[in-house]
């Protein structure tokens, strides 16, 4: 369940957008001032706020970048407030909605921020490959220990982390997720472990950090291979001690959290490179639960598109049609490589170009399967390059591929196909000899 803090009065459209978020499966708080929303961001936390622009979106921003609180933001208001809506997203707001509300883009909105687009969805399974691990998730459900999730990008962790909370015994208390690898350091120890007034020089009051906000609940470590090893050693002290120590001293505060951790990582190899602690893999991996890239369950490729062709007629308030069977045969016959979001993202542009009664073979543009390495430098035109730097092509292929994923590191580090903590200092370097490096979410690194 996502949970969604809304700024601004519930009568009228915003509580129209309320309810919406609600009808979505979006657990709902509601502040009345900009102090009032940062106290609730501070506890119980959101994973998203709605600010309307009558209140003053840009202290709301300061405020939380001052306190480093990693909370998206979103701006509505009126239609014709075109101006307050450009001067929100200059002052860092994600985006904007317009009210009166359109249920889609509430949809879209809930969506980016927690990645949750129904209530508590179980993972589509068909393919014996992924009905073995859904039986052993079954099995370790309602146990304590914590699991370990590997598996390539886009294979389902974090659907599945969501799923071992709804089937635990703590699925009525929250299920937070956090990715240890889209914030800088700082800000993600902040985020994990919460703050004491003073800590820092814009911590003005105290804050829970994620474990706190998931006591009692679930908490999901995802990217966790690319966690800093000092941060590592307090999540051991969490985990051993059942107690967080806030940013800034003061009394440890007992949590009663269940983790579960995800990764693309082979871990194991990373202890062995000294990158990861050993102890701190021991503590994670009591159970491990594999998610098979897509290639190895083929059965589940129509069982997935049917339930993406539902998912997306729904979100862009379509009649939801059938797969035709030549549709079905050409999904079923390309070669899938691992990321579920390929074929998601195929579906849902064949939703949007079909024309007829159902979704013919027309609507259904596949990408060619990955040409060899020697086929691709070839096709790029490598005598282009000819006469460049290996560091000149570099630095363009990061700073282009960080443009073209809004400056999200995550995608494009997995892009690149290098780790997040290799492209941080890139773009360290990049910022020290003075290049504007496109920035993500508007905090700097
Ligand atoms: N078994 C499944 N059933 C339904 N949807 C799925 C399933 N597996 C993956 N998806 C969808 O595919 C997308 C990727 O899934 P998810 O985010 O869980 O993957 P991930 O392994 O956590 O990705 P990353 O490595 O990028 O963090 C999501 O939109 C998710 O809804």
């Amino acid at each position: 369940m996502s949970r969604l803090l809304i700024l601004g009065p519930l009568a009228g459209p915003l509580g129209l957008a309320a309810r919406m978020a609600q009808g979505r499966g979006a657990a709902i708080a509601q502040a009345d001032t900009v102090p009032a929303a940062l106290a609730h961001l501070r506890g119980p936390g959101a994973d998203l706020a709605l600010c309307h622009v009558g209140h003053d979106v840009a202290a709301l921003l300061r405020g939380l970048a001052a306190e480093r609180i990693a909370c998206p933001v979103v701006a509505c208001g009126p239609e014709e407030a075109s101006a307050e809506a450009v001067e929100a997203v200059r002052a860092g707001a994600r985006d904007f909605l317009p009210l009166p509300p359109d249920a889609d883009l509430i949809a879209a909105m809930l969506e980016a921020a927690a990645g949750v687009t129904e209530r508590e969805a179980a993972p589509v399974a068909r393919d014996p490959a992924m009905l073995a691990v859904l039986a052993r998730a079954a099995q370790v459900a309602r146990a304590e220990a914590s699991v370990l999730i590997t598996g390539e990008s886009g294979t389902g962790k974090e659907v599945l982390a969501r799923h071992l909370h709804a089937a635990s015994r703590r699925a009525a208390r929250p299920f937070v997720a956090l990715n240890c690898a889209a914030l800088p350091e700082t800000l993600l120890e902040s985020e994990l472990f919460g703050h004491e007034k003073g800590a820092f020089s814009g911590a003005v009051a105290t804050r829970k950090g994620k474990f706190e906000q998931a006591d009692g609940g679930t908490l999901l470590l995802d990217e966790i291979g690319e966690m800093d090893p000092r941060l590592q050693a307090k999540i051991l002290r969490v985990i051993q001690e059942r107690e967080v120590d806030r940013l800034g001293g003061g009394a440890p505060v007992r949590v009663d959290v269940r983790i579960l951790a995800a990764t693309n990582r082979d871990l194991l190899a990373e202890v062995r490179a000294g990158r990861f602690r050993e102890d701190l893999y021991f503590r994670l991996d009591v159970v491990r639960l594999r998610l098979p890239p897509l290639r190895e369950r083929p059965a589940d490729i129509l069982p997935l598109a049917e339930h993406f062709a539902r998912r997306y007629a729904d979100a862009n308030g379509l009649p939801r049609r059938a797969l035709s069977p030549a549709a079905r045969a050409s999904l079923a016959a390309h070669p899938w490589p691992g990321n579920v979001r390929e074929l998601e993202n195929a579906v849902h542009r064949a939703v949007l170009l079909a024309e007829g009664a159902e979704i013919g073979p027309e609507a259904i543009e596949l990408t060619p399967a990955p040409a060899a390495p020697g086929q691709v430098a070839l096709a790029t035109g490598v005598e282009a390059l000819v006469g460049r730097t290996v560091d000149d092509v570099e630095r363009d292929l990061i700073i282009g591929t960080l443009s073209h994923c809004l400056g999200n590191r995550t995608r494009a580090a997995e892009i690149l196909g290098i780790s997040i903590r290799a492209l941080r200092n890139k773009i360290q370097d990049y910022r020290a000899s003075g290049l504007a490096v496109p920035a993500a979410h508007g905090y700097a690194d």
